[in-house]
């Protein structure tokens, strides 16, 4: 058996570790397990007991570019070095409820070796243990829902908007309190849900936003058609209110353009969460330039 030594810890060598490390890189995971196969082989040829991440990262390489996977090979490089160098960072996944936020979240995760994936439908459901209906009605309902809270004359303010503005920025007091966590202790973690609004949250240097959208209201409803029948939230709680939910993406949309960050079109799970790493890698290898950490990529 071959043991991996990293510092001093010494662990067996796994190819499931191996095979995300390459999924994270964008390559297919029947041929990223095939290829952590054949790094295992070659080590093994070397007769030796104890390798290094070090070795298994270059023989990985070498053998990635063998089989023509270029970019894959500098991705696979970058996130190993992001993950040696433990720099830690934040993605937040926005969107309308349903767009498939936790979906990609929790693949990006397992790709990106990220431990904690939160929601903010959780932060809110804490809160609203902690504040009753009576002092914040807004936080008490779905987010499509929170105008109905509203007993104020509103003129000439969509009630939607209002409502889910409100729910929003009470939410988004847990939603910072967290960021500054993970900030000051330097851990990574992914925070997905509706209330990440570009311009309601305050972001760090070291934070990655993107809005998650769905093309129609058709591809809406068959995403919730789709939730409800692997999990108990009912698929018609979310369908009788489809213009509602996809004013809110419309309202989010907008605020993401004015603030600049980027919109993605969830149409596949693969293609959205490849798109978005490979953004990632761009904007956090810019954001490190500037900071002075440059991150070696073996040519
Ligand atoms: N690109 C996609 N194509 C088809 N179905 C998807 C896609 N992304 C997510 N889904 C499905 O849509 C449903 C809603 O996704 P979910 O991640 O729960 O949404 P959100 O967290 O944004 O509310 C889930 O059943 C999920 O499997
Ligand atoms: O308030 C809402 O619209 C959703 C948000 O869910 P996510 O989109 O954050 O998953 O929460 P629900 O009321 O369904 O529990």
């Amino acid at each position: 058996m071959i043991i991996v030594e990293d510092g001093n810890m010494r662990l067996p060598f796994s190819r499931g570790i191996l095979t995300r490390s390459i999924t994270s890189a964008g390559v297919d995971v029947g041929v990223a397990y095939s290829i952590a196969a054949e790094v295992m082989k070659d080590l093994q040829k070397k007769k030796k007991r104890i390798v290094s991440k070090d070795e298994i990262r270059e023989t990985t390489y070498r053998k990635l570019l063998e089989h023509g996977y270029k970019t894959a090979a500098r991705r696979y490089i970058f996130w190993s070095e992001i993950r040696r160098k433990g720099i830690p960072m934040m993605l937040l996944l926005g969107g309308t409820t349903g767009v498939g936020k936790s979906t990609i979240a929790t693949e990006l995760a397992f790709r990106m070796g990220i431990r904690s994936v939160i929601g903010t439908d959780t932060i809110r459901e804490v809160m609203r243990k902690m504040i009753s209906k009576e002092l914040l009605p807004t936080i008490h309902a779905s987010s499509f829902l929170a105008w109905k809270a509203i007993n104020a004359p509103l003129k000439g303010i969509s009630p939607l908007i209002y409502g889910f503005e409100r729910q929003v920025s009470h939410v988004a007091v847990g939603i910072n309190a967290l960021i500054e966590r993970a900030t000051k202790e330097g851990f990574n973690a992914i925070l997905e849900g509706i209330h990440l609004v570009p311009g309601y949250i305050s972001l760090t240097d070291m934070s990655f936003m993107y809005i998650i959208t769905v093309e129609s209201k058709e591809a809406l409803r068959a995403r919730f058609y789709a939730r409800g029948l692997q999990s108990l939230r009912p698929a018609n709680y979310y369908t009788d209110h489809l213009d509602e939910i996809m004013g809110l993406q419309e309202f989010i949309v907008e605020r993401a353009r004015e603030k600049g960050v980027p919109i993605i079109e969830n149409i596949e799970v693969d293609k959205t969460v490849n798109l978005i790493m490979e953004d990632l890698m761009k904007r956090l290898s810019e954001r490190l330039k500037q900071k002075g950490i440059r991150i070696e990529v073996v040519e």
